[in-house]
């Protein structure tokens, strides 16, 4: 991980506001009014984080996710502390896998989760259907009264789903973002949120990628030169301690 930087600042509305938090960051410290801000816990299910889940079976590493769940647990707490919005995305289809696309649906043919079913047929139904323990969140992450959790059927949150109309009508501009796996789902997302005009920057330690480190430092370093910032779950911590301003409701 490379150093955080405190300054310059980047602000969306130019001007400081007085409920904001100022995260340090690469390539430079991003300003997130309380209001305006969401912390995106992305796909942080069993399918993706936990061994004999989806990923797991299909051949990913998932040894080392347990420190990736704590660090979004933390992420999750000091976001509730500061009054910011938390959304759980749960990726996943159907039992019938009919949200999931037939031969005439890219995802269909990329999906590892579709293509390792059809490979051990005896593994049909388990990965990634509503209902099913691979869908479910791991047990550690559990959302609260006030919480956002978001189905959706492909990697970037924003396709087929409210989520775009559910933070316009909140007013919320900026998404911090935690979850598995950094170059797929978590990327994706931040991607589409940049072509919508929203500021994405990751927590770099509650993330995780699906494939080797090379996928990691690969999704972080485009997120940080071409669509958004890199920040960490110490220094989110650290700099809603640092903000002075009560807590807002969240309704
Ligand atoms: N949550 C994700 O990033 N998913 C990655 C791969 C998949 O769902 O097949």
């Amino acid at each position: 991980m490379s150093t955080l930087k405190t300054t310059p600042v980047v602000r969306c509305d130019g001007a400081a506001s007085d409920d904001e938090i100022v995260l340090p960051g690469r390539p430079e410290a991003i300003a997130l009014p309380r209001s305006q801000t969401a912390l995106i816990v992305v796909d942080m299910q069993n399918a993706y984080a936990s061994a004999g889940g989806y990923l797991d079976l299909a051949g990913f590493d998932v040894s080392a996710t347990g420190p990736v769940i704590e660090k979004t647990a933390r992420a999750i707490r000091a976001a509730r502390a500061a009054g910011l919005r938390v959304i759980f995305f749960q990726n996943g289809w159907d039992a019938d896998y009919v949200e999931a696309g037939g031969p005439g649906s890219p995802n269909w043919h990329k999906s590892n989760a579709l293509k390792t079913m059809r490979r051990q047929p005896e593994l049909n139904g388990q990965f990634l259907a509503r209902g099913t323990w691979d869908y479910a969140l791991v047990d550690t992450l559990t959302p609260q009264a006030g919480d956002i959790v978001l189905p959706k059927p492909r990697y970037s949150g924003f396709f087929n789903t409210a989520l775009d109309s559910m933070l316009r009508a909140r007013g919320i501009r900026h998404l911090l973002f935690t979850g598995i796996a950094t170059n797929v789902c978590v990327e994706s997302t931040l991607r589409d949120g940049f072509f919508l005009e929203y500021f994405g920057t990751v927590l770099e330690d509650a993330t995780y990628q699906a494939g080797p480190p090379a996928a990691q430092a690969a999704a972080l370093f485009n997120i940080e030169t071409f669509f958004g910032w890199v920040s960490s779950v110490e220094a989110l911590e650290s700099a809603c301690q640092h903000t002075d301003v009560e807590a807002t409701e969240t309704a």
